[in-house]
């Protein structure tokens, strides 16, 4: 496994190592011991999600606040997505700056998204399968969101604003200016 620092300190591609043969390939999608070591920190995960999305779904951007906070491993089973972290970590040098991925199942590059970080993704392919762990579980009470489209952050989703499709529950997310007043 490969793990590749972005520029938000904390947050990294990992590409797993495939091994191939004539049956197709084997991979390790995770393994405790080299993701402790290739991130350089203890992250113990207690939850594993999977989403099935069609072309245009935007998910995001997402975090639980406060003890509640997430740190992520996703990867994509099905499919292609452009995976976005936005580094919300009051104090950060990079504050309010993102980094995005294609994550896809051709490619296996997983991201790893720490606590302390907003995540989304929107579906690039006809449909994708998403998975991740966390760190922390689900606790609706603290979940909060920012406005995909927050001109603050000015992400570059990659599909046309019309080909866009977002939940009722993302369409009222507040900007990022009004969301760090709760975190
Ligand atoms: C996230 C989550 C949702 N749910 C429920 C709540 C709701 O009824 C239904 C769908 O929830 P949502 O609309 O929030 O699902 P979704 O928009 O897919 O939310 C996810 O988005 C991505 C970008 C993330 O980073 C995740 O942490 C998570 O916030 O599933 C759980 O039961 N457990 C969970 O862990």
């Amino acid at each position: 496994m490969n793990f590749i620092p972005t520029q938000l300190s904390g947050c990294f591609i990992l590409e797993p190592k495939m091994i191939t043969d004539s049956r197709g390939y084997f991979m390790e999608s995770f393994n405790e011991q080299t993701f402790q070591k290739g991130i350089g920190q203890h992250v113990h995960f207690v939850q594993d999600n999977q989403s099935y999305s069609t072309k245009g779904v935007l998910r995001g951007l997402h975090y639980q606040c406060g003890v509640h906070a997430q740190a992520k491993l996703v990867r994509v089973l099905q499919g292609e997505v452009l995976d976005v972290a936005v580094d919300i970590r009051p104090g950060s040098v990079t504050y309010g700056q993102y980094v995005a991925e294609v994550l896809s199942a051709e490619n296996q590059r997983q991201m790893f998204v720490p606590r302390g970080f907003a995540h989304g993704f929107v579906v690039l392919s006809e449909t994708a399968t998403f998975f991740y762990k966390c760190d922390n579980l689900y606790n609706k009470e603290s979940e909060g969101g920012i406005q995909y489209n927050d001109p603050a952050l000015d992400i570059d989703w990659g599909l046309p604003e019309s080909e866009l499709l977002i939940s009722e529950k993302d369409m009222i997310l507040p900007t990022f200016e009004n969301a760090k007043k709760v975190w």
